[in-house]
């Protein structure tokens, strides 16, 4: 390999800090190095006794040929000899430096000019394992490489700081929430609620690309970390001991019916009017007026208090609430009775910091945002009414919402509930896992509420311009990375880890298995059927 005059002697290095400033460095290395985007260095200033750490961001060729056209010219090997001269001109981020105390610091100063530059050891970032948190997702990845004895994880003390999980589809999402439910069941530090429409986190299913896949049953090591509660037949919740899901007319509102149905301004009113009035009342109201004819002045029924507000509203605006109603009962009877809710034992499990899956396999997309409104409703409601209460130790619960754009986006009404828990929810311990393909679609105070990002191959610039802005932590120059980002692979930012970190997540598979290889676990066939 044609090299640079190495600058040590013996124990030489191939690089050399050649510039620039504080925000950015340049390095000389051999024109033929193998090096990749996203390579973490380390460049070690014995000057003032600092280690320093930088994460390359170009690459480019080089010279010192006050000839533009040398390597145009014909003939040119001729003339010109590709050697010292000729080299790989790296621009590097800084993340920062480590003092002689051992403490990892923002890159506030620069290297001495000449710091031999190398690649670090996983032993380079044993200070990382300090500032890492409780909830495991990945390895760090330096280029093409990880670096195996660092992993990555997340703080739970931030979940209520919200978190964004912005991934194009196929680019390992779903790997990524079972990995992140997984470590969830393990830490038991905070509860984590996640409906799923597609039935494919209790017992696995098919990936995007149709490999078969594992659920979170099938972490059985961590079994008493998860509840579940399911919509599927006796046979199968009895066989994996899973609750069946309900909820009763009083866990439903009026505004629940925004999230279904367009309404009309009149219409609306009707919701608002009675947006405090029990579920069950309404319910039974409506199915028992003959909307055509009501009047309220003649009205007999138990439930004057409603008769009095409809009052004014017209006869063909009632019956369209009343088909509403009887839509969304058809709509929901799966799980939708007259009295009995799971509610208060999904609360339950959340403040015993326990993953809740809400399994509602083959249901509708509004049969979904139903559920999860009703129950994000009550959770915040209850959280309110504790803190009110100034009761004990605030619990924590995250509430994921998957395509969250159909909720979030700038400017929809309906989804009141879900704006309040991102604006107000984490003064009472509630989070929201904020789950989208499209971040541009999401209302930007909304992401401005974010503290923990993410990111998992955006390939729409709108998109990763919106993310980079609204991450507490630098990422627009990350960009190219994040647009050459792999399946399987994120660039996190969160509080508490000092730059953005560069994730190899977990395969799902592999890491339930190393889970339970690790000491204290139950074997991962425990009490799991062999056919499943
Ligand atoms: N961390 C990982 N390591 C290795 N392979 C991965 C990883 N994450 C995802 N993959 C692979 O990438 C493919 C897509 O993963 P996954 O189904 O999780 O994507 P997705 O983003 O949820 O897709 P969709 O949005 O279509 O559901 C799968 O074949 C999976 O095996």
């Amino acid at each position: 390999m044609m090299s640079l005059i190495d600058i040590d002697g013996d124990d030489a290095s191939k690089y050399r800090l050649i510039g620039d400033r504080v925000l950015s460095y340049r390095f000389a290395a051999p024109h033929d190095e193998e090096l990749y985007l996203g390579d973490v260095l380390k460049i070690t200033d014995r000057v003032k006794g600092l280690t320093f750490f930088a994460k390359v961001s170009d690459l480019l060729h080089a010279c010192n040929f006050s000839d533009p056209k040398w390597d145009t010219r014909p003939h040119t090997e001729h003339f010109y000899g590709i050697g010292e001269d000729v080299f790989i001109l790296v621009e590097a981020i800084p993340l920062g430096y480590v003092g002689e105390d051992g403490g990892f610091r923002k890159p506030r100063t620069l290297p001495a000019k000449f710091s031999r530059v190398e690649r670090p050891e996983s032993r380079d970032f044993a200070f990382l394992a300090q500032v890492m948190g409780g909830i495991e997702v990945g390895m760090m990845k330096t280029g093409q490489d990880v670096l195996q004895d660092v992993r990555v994880a997340l703080h739970a003390a931030v979940m209520r700081q919200h978190m964004g999980v912005f991934a194009t589809t196929g680019m390992g999402k779903s790997n990524f929430m079972k990995v992140f439910c997984a470590s969830c069941m393990r830490a038991r530090e905070f509860g984590l609620l996640i409906v799923d429409p597609h039935g494919e986190y209790v017992a696995g299913g098919r990936s995007s690309s149709g490999e078969a896949t594992q659920g979170l049953l099938h972490y059985q090591a961590g079994r008493d970390g998860l509840a579940v509660f399911s919509t599927r037949e006796e046979s199968f919740r009895r066989k994996y001991v899973l609750d069946q899901l309900y909820l009763d007319y009083d866990d439903f509102q009026m505004p629940d019916l925004l999230l279904l149905y367009e309404h009309s301004p009149p219409q609306r009113e009707v919701v608002e009017m009675l947006e405090s009035v029990p579920g069950s009342d309404v319910i039974d109201f409506f199915q028992e007026i003959d909307a055509a004819t009501f009047d309220a002045d003649t009205y007999a029924g138990p439930h004057r208090g409603i008769a009095k507000d409809l009052k004014n509203f017209s006869a063909s605006t009632l019956s369209v609430m009343q088909r509403r109603i009887t839509g969304m009962l058809a709509r929901n009877r799966g799980f939708l009775r007259r009295q009995g809710s799971s509610i208060p034992d999904i609360m339950k499990a959340l403040h015993e910091n326990k993953v809740v899956l809400i399994d509602i396999p083959g249901m509708s997309e509004q049969s979904e945002l139903f559920v999860l409104s009703i129950i994000t409703r009550r959770i915040m409601r209850s959280h309110q009414g504790e803190d009110a209460r100034g009761a004990g130790e605030l619990k924590q619960v995250l509430i994921t919402i998957e395509e969250a754009q159909r909720v979030l986006g700038p400017g929809t009404g309906s989804t009141r509930i879900f704006r309040e828990a991102a604006m107000e929810g984490r003064k009472f311990g509630v989070g929201l896992c904020v789950v989208t393909q499209q971040p541009k679609n999401i209302d930007a105070r909304v992401l401005a509420q974010l503290n923990t990002f993410v990111v998992m191959g955006l390939s729409d610039r709108g998109d990763r311009d919106i993310i980079a802005s609204s991450a507490k932590q630098d990422l627009s120059r990350l960009d190219t990375e994040i647009q050459t980002l792999e399946a399987g692979e994120a660039v996190i930012s969160t509080i508490g880890i000092p730059f953005p970190v560069s994730t190899r997540i977990h395969l799902f598979e592999d890491y339930i298995q190393d889970l339970t290889r690790r000491p204290g676990a139950r074997p991962i066939d425990d009490g799991l059927d062999k056919s499943f």
